[in-house]
């Protein structure tokens, strides 16, 4: 084939393969999984710092984790996008979703997500039987209790939703020690503090789309008001978690709780803001840093333990 034949045949493709891995991207997820995987790993590192055992010697433990977790955690938001291809062209940000364009019909997703659920257990459970089981009880946490049930239903379902996404961590610790420490609770707390603030930040920026679609997110059935209030209480319930892990040292804890401190106060300047919508993203990016710091301090000062 001649080279300008061979060029056009690369444009040809190029949008194409381009567009077909953005869409596939956004069906799994991929920027909720890559920030899991942050959690998983985490839980992982300070499992073999707390236990003692050298991760040089785990390396294909480490491998079998990581991937089986980006597989089920992929899947289930393929699933959930699957389930919720009723209300996402409703809303803005979920309109543009391969579920929703039909650039994935709904039986490769459905094929999609139970291959990567199957493929990650099979991972998980090789790694081993109690990170199997957590990874079990994430998938159902996010696809069951949350998506099909607690979701379109109650105004709770942020808390609900909140109990998968406190488990990554967990599954992280339990390839490497069974047991259920106070440190693996610390994980699994923080994580769940740390999640109803992160998302009610985006619901208050989204109120109308939620509305339109009728899911009974807090800003829409109780209003900004209220919801700054629980996101207050939701940080302040996070302030004193970090000591859990004192173990980590004086310095992890001071750092962590300045982030935590951070937040409160941005969380106090809502009752006085001018602009909600312009506070609420200041939120929910705080919410992504403080989360992505704290876990890669730990990673830090675990080595010093
Ligand atoms: C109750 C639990 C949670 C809810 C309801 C929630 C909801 C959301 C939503 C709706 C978005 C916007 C995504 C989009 O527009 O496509 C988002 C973004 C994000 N979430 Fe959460 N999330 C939760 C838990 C988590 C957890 C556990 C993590 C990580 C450990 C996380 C990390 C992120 C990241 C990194 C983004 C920005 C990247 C992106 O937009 O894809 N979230 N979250
Ligand atoms: C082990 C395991 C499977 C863990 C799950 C980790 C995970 C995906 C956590 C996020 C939980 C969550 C409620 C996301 C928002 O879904 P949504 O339906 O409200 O978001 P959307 O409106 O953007 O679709």
């Amino acid at each position: 084939m001649s080279n300008d034949r061979a060029l056009t045949a690369a444009r040809k493709t190029g949008p194409v393969t381009n567009s077909f891995l953005k869409d596939f991207l956004a069906l799994i997820k991929i920027g909720i999984v890559n920030s899991n995987l942050v959690t998983t790993f985490t839980g992982m590192w300070l499992a073999f710092q707390f236990t003692g055992l050298h991760f040089l010697q785990y390396l294909d433990l480490i491998a079998y984790t990581m991937l089986g977790a980006a597989l089920i955690i992929g899947g289930s938001a393929a699933m959930n996008n699957y389930i919720d291809q009723d209300i996402d062209p409703i809303m803005k940000r979920t309109k543009a979703r391969p579920t929703v364009t039909g650039r994935f019909k709904p039986n490769i997703v459905l094929t999609i997500s139970l291959s990567f659920l199957i493929v990650g257990e099979i991972l998980l459970f090789t790694a081993s039987i109690v990170a199997g089981m957590w990874g079990l009880i994430g998938i159902l946490a996010y696809v069951v209790l949350y998506t099909i049930w607690a979701k379109r239903r109650f105004v709770s379902n942020t808390v609900v939703g909140s109990i998968s996404g406190a488990i990554p961590p967990i599954i992280g610790w339990a390839a490497v020690d069974p047991t259920f420490s106070w440190e693996t609770l610390a994980l699994f707390l923080i994580m769940f503090a740390w999640q109803p603030p992160h998302f009610y930040a985006l619901a208050m920026k989204r109120k109308n789309e939620y509305s339109a679609a009728n899911i009974p997110m807090l800003p829409v059935v109780k209003g900004f008001r209220r919801t700054k209030i629980s996101m207050l209480l939701w940080i302040l319930l996070l302030i004193p978690l970090p000591f859990l892990l004192y173990k980590l040292g004086i310095v992890f804890l001071v750092l962590a709780t300045l982030l935590n401190l951070g937040w409160l106060c941005l969380a106090i300047s809502g009752f006085s803001t001018k602009d909600d919508i312009k506070w609420a993203n200041k939120m929910f990016v705080y919410s992504l840093n403080h989360m992505t710091t704290t876990f890669v301090l730990m990673i830090i000062f675990a080595i010093f333990i």
